[in-house]
């Protein structure tokens, strides 16, 4: 993968500030049904389809989980801490998702694996924490959220809401709601939403970037190649963040990646050839992809990862990066990303990769 000479990274600049959505009335939530009414109240309120009572129960070291399942056969497992999703299982009950044999599931060590959620800040951009402290924080789930306003709400989903502890606010003195919806979908999609408002009564804004850090679950690394990122610029974090550009016509695995890519689309495909199974990532708000494999020196250094495992996973996260996201007091930011797997039988050219990238 050769690459053009590293230009010098434009300064962050705001992205355009997000919608402003008032905060509207509460949906009147019961336990079975989700009863909105549009946030303008115009137009009929969309009564939700007969909801799929959420389980919740003690997981790994007694930290509370709750459990998504599909009528299909499809679930999904999420920890009130750090609102992280640990699994996502298709209908024939296969894991999706790669979580650590050693992962530690004890405060304040994030989950290893799974989809840690890198909020307010991604990385060691800034001076926060690596990947902030949403990931470190107990969730709570929210029982009266407002409305999502577009589209009939999913059968199976779980609404999570961290806001800022005293604590949090001498690290990070700004007030927010983050609001976080994990669904599954009958075709047993995974799909997470996340709401940020900025709630400051002082009038001040605030910056942030941030990421849906996926760990997907690969058979092989290196039977695992990326379409979508083809002749795209990203910032190497191997060669201290200098960017260049992507020339290959997929992305595949022989070593240790760390790039952040840039102005990405908005699907992404993950193949696994062993697998015969393709990753189709889509997001919306988030125009960065950071690709990330440790492979064995690095795998040998983390404690809380077995030294074997990078052989199995890849990390493909949606995310804002390179131009962090300013909120005035009352606006809310809205990132999403909607995760499928599906059958491709590649090798036999039945699947185009570039079909599943072009198509709806
Ligand atoms: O070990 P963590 O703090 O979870 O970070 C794990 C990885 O996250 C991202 O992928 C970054 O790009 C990597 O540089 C980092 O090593």
């Amino acid at each position: 993968m050769s690459s053009t000479p590293p230009t010098t990274m434009p300064p962050a600049s705001t992205a355009p500030a997000a919608v402003a959505v008032p905060a509207t009335a509460a949906a009147t939530t019961t336990t079975t049904t989700t009863t909105a009414t549009t946030p303008s109240g115009a137009g009929p309120a969309v009564t939700a389809p007969e909801r799929v009572p959420v389980e919740r129960s003690k997981g790994i070291n007694g930290l509370d989980k709750i459990v998504l399942r599909e009528v299909r056969g499809s679930s999904a497992e999420v920890y009130l801490y750090g609102g992280h999703v640990t699994s996502w299982k298709n209908d024939h009950g296969e894991e999706l998702l790669f979580l650590s044999s050693k992962a530690i599931f004890k405060p304040p060590k994030a989950i290893r694996g799974g989809i840690p959620i890198c909020f307010p800040q991604f990385s060691n951009l800034g001076s926060l924490e690596q990947h902030g402290f949403a990931r470190n924080r107990f969730w709570t789930i929210d029982t009266d959220p407002p409305p999502f306003p577009t589209g009939t709400p999913p059968k199976a989903f779980v609404d999570l809401i961290l806001k800022p502890t005293d604590e949090d606010l001498k690290i990070w003195s700004h007030s927010f709601e983050f609001r976080l919806r994990i669904s599954l979908s009958p075709a047993g999609d995974l799909m997470l939403t996340s709401r940020i408002r900025n709630t400051n009564s002082d009038g001040k804004p605030f910056t942030f970037t941030f990421a849906y850090h996926t760990y997907f679950s690969v058979s092989d690394i290196s039977e695992v190649r990326v379409e979508g990122l083809e002749t795209l610029d990203y910032l190497d974090n191997l060669q201290n963040k200098e960017r260049f550009t992507e020339q290959g016509d997929a992305i595949t695995f022989e070593s240790e990646v760390d790039k952040i890519y840039l102005g990405t689309p908005t699907k992404i495909a993950i193949l696994d050839h062993e697998k015969k199974r393709t990753f189709v990532l889509r997001k919306d708000g988030l125009p960065d992809a950071v690709v990330w494999n440790p492979w064995e020196k690095k795998a040998k250094a983390m404690a809380d990862f077995g030294d074997e495992e990078y052989k199995h996973m890849l990390c493909v996260e949606a995310a804002a990066v390179e131009k962090p996201i300013t909120l005035r007091p009352g606006e809310e930011w809205r990132g999403r990303q909607e995760l499928s797997a599906v059958p491709s039988s590649y090798c036999s050219g039945q699947l185009d990769p570039r079909r599943v990238l072009q198509g709806s």
